[in-house]
């Protein structure tokens, strides 16, 4: 495959069971064969996505001194802001060309699980800065539960296998700043070749060129979206617990040609986790005699504090 599947959310939540079917159909090949589609038809509407951008744009275009005091140890990089060069790929040295933030859940039901999670850090210069973010995490939250829906139908589950562990989930919305390079990078890039860790991720910002993705062949092909379409991609934690049934292809995002140097990147993952407790043991019904079982038992919570440790976000 050398291109990215388009599929449309309103086929999935329409009344028609034909529609629905070829969703589910679609959405499952892709990800069987390529890891990744480009969805339309989602809950975020123009006016969010326009201001969302920006406010991240005056987040980071503030004092770099302003932006470290959000910066706030011994979360593992789980909340507010990640300066310049301190997250690196797994198994990769130099650091990726980027700082960012992040946005965690909002618990809202549920105190035992507010207590688990680090809080939500405010920026006090940008008002709207958290408003929005919040707003645009719970819709991509709510694209992604049915997006989940789809594939528990695909893989002969109940439609709302997925609901409960989401529910409340670990989350993270990751707005991505890509600075102008100013000096030759040696080895360093945007985004080293790597898989998200999660269960799925919803990437707005993938319209310009640079996020190239690894079909099967080995071959790097450029994934890019239409205005109104996010990249989703299956994560490490999705495709242990289909036993690598549905593929959490690896990616990356290339530094731009010598005369775009001077531009800036911004792209906003929401990285879709569940509750720490979800165990992610191979599911039954994709064990068989070609498919043996190819991972450990494991729960969320302990896969995703080896991969922070290995990313140096924490000790
Ligand atoms: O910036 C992008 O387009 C992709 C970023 C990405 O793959 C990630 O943060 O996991
Ligand atoms: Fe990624």
């Amino acid at each position: 495959m050398n291109r990215i599947p388009s599929v449309n959310l309103q086929d999935f939540l329409s009344e028609d069971a034909n529609r629905k079917q070829k969703f589910i159909d679609e959405i499952g090949k892709a990800y069987e064969e390529i890891g990744f589609v480009a969805l339309k038809g989602h809950f975020l509407d123009d006016q969010l996505v326009d201001n969302l951008y920006s406010e991240v744009k005056n987040f980071f275009d503030l004092p770099v001194e302003t932006k470290r005091s959000y910066e706030i140890e011994g979360i593992g990089g789980q909340r507010g802001y990640i300066s310049f060069g301190k997250e690196s790929a797994k198994g990769k040295k130099e650091g990726d060309l980027k700082e960012f933030w992040h946005f965690g859940q909002y618990v809202e039901d549920d105190p035992e699980r507010a207590k688990e999670y680090p809080e939500n850090v405010t920026v006090n210069e940008l008002a709207q800065f958290n408003k929005i973010g919040k707003e645009t995490y719970q819709m991509l939250e709510k694209t992604a539960k049915y997006v989940l829906r789809a594939l528990a139908l695909y893989l002969n589950l109940e439609e709302t296998y997925f609901d409960n562990y989401i529910h409340n989930g670990n989350s993270i919305l990751r707005p991505i700043h890509y600075p102008p390079i100013l000096e030759e990078p040696e080895n360093a890039v945007r985004a080293a070749a790597h898989g998200d860790i999660n269960l799925i991720t919803l990437l707005m910002g993938a319209q310009g060129r640079g996020l190239q993705v690894q079909n099967n062949a080995g071959e790097w092909i450029d994934a890019m979206a239409e205005p109104d379409e996010l990249m989703i991609n299956v994560g490490d934690m999705l495709s242990r617990h289909t036993n690598n049934k549905l593929k959490s292809t690896i990616h990356r995002v290339v530094n731009p040609p010598r005369e775009l140097w001077g531009t800036s990147r911004y792209s906003i993952p929401f990285f879709m986790h569940p509750i720490s407790e979800m165990k992610l043991d191979v599911l039954e019904s994709c064990i068989d005699e070609d498919n043996p079982k190819q991972f450990d038992n494991i729960t969320a919570g302990e896969f995703l504090n080896e991969r922070l440790i290995e990313l140096g976000l924490k000790k």
